[in-house]
């Protein structure tokens, strides 16, 4: 084994990142959100960066895989799985059948947590790997496909401002179809962006169908997407896919469950998509069989990492389903390790989201730039990306400090703040 690949120190660095008050279907976010910075050294000096979830059962998962990885190679990757599933016990995580709100990607599961937790310390050792070895992540996953990554602009209905203090930014509220349109057009000229999707769920169907109406008199041809995270019933599906057949994309999980979205695809021509009934490789064969999506929306945390969203990026080939991909709150290590792996696949056919414009806060040195709704994928060692130690010391500083409020993300307590009888809402919500 070459000594200078081998793991001497993995850092752990929680943070907390402001976060705009955007809205779905479980309420609102906080004005802080966690997010974990992992950074795994190496015996040869080289330090590799990877990103995720910072709730608490993510950081226990995380603390027991970093004490357990020193002495092992940047290049075992395969091994982190099985390590992962030695150490990490699960205890802090039971499966239940709570949607889990850092993400809205179905149900919680501690398989689920260790695998979002493996994906960060994957990118970290991919980023190691590719700087010592002068070699750019995408060819460390077999060369990329295109130069450049689409990504389309992810629409929130919003509130102007948090109703806590705290951080503001110059947006304004968005809660009718003027709002979303304006929003759009504010994405469309800042970032490029020629596509769309509205995060719905969020107020009853008729008005998030004028909604998703206004932005296709707005932007003509444009590819639109409407995804109320599961908050409808199969008959209110319908009702909106019929409604909004000749100008929707793909409508991303109208439903909960894959014998809901089978009974919805089953009766409309509308591509469904979904992050929430297909996220897991148990989860595909019943998917797949019964036909109830055809666009899986992968996602390096979801599913383990960049070389095991390429598996998905295969299966998903075999079976004739689309790939595109998935986001929530993230900075740029993970957005930097999204475009690696989708310039990488060959048959990404849509436009991949990403909740970045949101973050205005970041660790890396330089911020990513949307041009023509595209980012341009980096030649340079590693992920391309350098860490603002700074930002990082502060982004924690705050975490430290924080008492206990905005560790773990929580967007129905958030809402409670300014509706005290809100609970997360049952579904089918409508
Ligand atoms: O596509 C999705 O389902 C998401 O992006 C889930 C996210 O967590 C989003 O709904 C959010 O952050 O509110
Ligand atoms: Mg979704």
């Amino acid at each position: 084994m070459n000594t200078a690949l081998v793991i001497e120190d993995v850092r752990l660095t929680p943070i907390l990142v402001s976060d705009p008050p955007l809205l779905n279907t479980q309420g609102v976010h906080q004005p802080y959100t966690p997010r974990l910075i992992v950074e795994v050294v190496t015996r040869g000096g080289t330090t590799g960066v990877g990103e995720t979830y910072g709730d608490g059962a993510y950081l226990e998962a995380a603390r027991s895989l970093a004490e357990a990885l020193p002495g092992r190679a940047v290049t075992d990757l395969n091994g982190l799985f099985a390590l992962a599933g030695e150490v990490c016990d699960g205890s802090h995580a039971t499966a239940d059948d709570r949607v889990d709100a850092g993400g809205l990607r179905g149900v919680r599961n501690a398989g689920k947590i260790r695998l979002s937790v493996v994906s960060a310390f994957e990118v970290a050792c991919l980023d190691a790997l590719g700087r010592a070895q002068g070699l750019p992540v995408h060819a460390l996953l077999g060369g990329k496909v295109r130069d450049s990554v689409e990504y389309s602009a992810y629409l929130f209905y919003r509130w102007a401002a948090h109703p806590v203090p705290g951080e503001r930014d110059d947006w304004g509220a968005a809660l009718d179809p003027a709002g979303v349109v304006a929003q759009a057009r504010r994405f469309a000229d800042t970032y490029g962006f020629g596509s769309f999707k509205l995060k719905g769920g969020v107020f009853e169907p008729d008005r998030e169908i004028a909604a998703i109406r206004a932005l296709a008199e707005a932007f003509p041809g444009r590819p639109l997407r409407l995804d109320p995270n599961g908050a409808w019933s199969v008959p209110t599906s319908l009702y909106v896919a019929e409604q909004l057949k000749d100008v929707l994309e793909y409508l991303e999980d109208p439903t909960s469950g894959t014998d809901n979205m089978a009974a919805v695809a089953a009766a409309t021509d509308v591509p469904l998509a979904t992050n929430m009934c297909v996220t897991t490789l148990a989860e595909i064969p019943e998917a797949f069989a019964r036909d109830a999506v055809r666009i899986v929306l992968s996602d390096h945390h979801y599913w383990g990492g960049l070389h095991r969203t390429r598996e998905l990026a295969g299966i998903c080939r075999t079976f004739g389903v689309g790939l595109s991909m998935h986001s929530n709150t993230h900075l740029g290590i993970s957005l930097a390790a999204m475009t690696h792996v989708a310039a990488t696949v060959p048959d990404l056919a849509y436009a991949c989201d990403s909740h970045y414009p949101w973050q205005t806060e970041d660790v890396i040195t330089e911020r990513h730039t949307f041009t023509g709704g595209r980012l341009t994928v980096s030649d340079a060692p590693g992920l391309g990306v350098e860490l603002d130690r700074d930002r990082l010391a502060a982004l924690h500083r705050r975490w430290l400090e924080d008492d206990g409020t905005h560790r773990e993300r929580d967007d129905a307590a958030a809402m409670r703040v300014a509706d005290p009888d809100w609970t997360t809402p049952a579904v089918p919500r409508w």
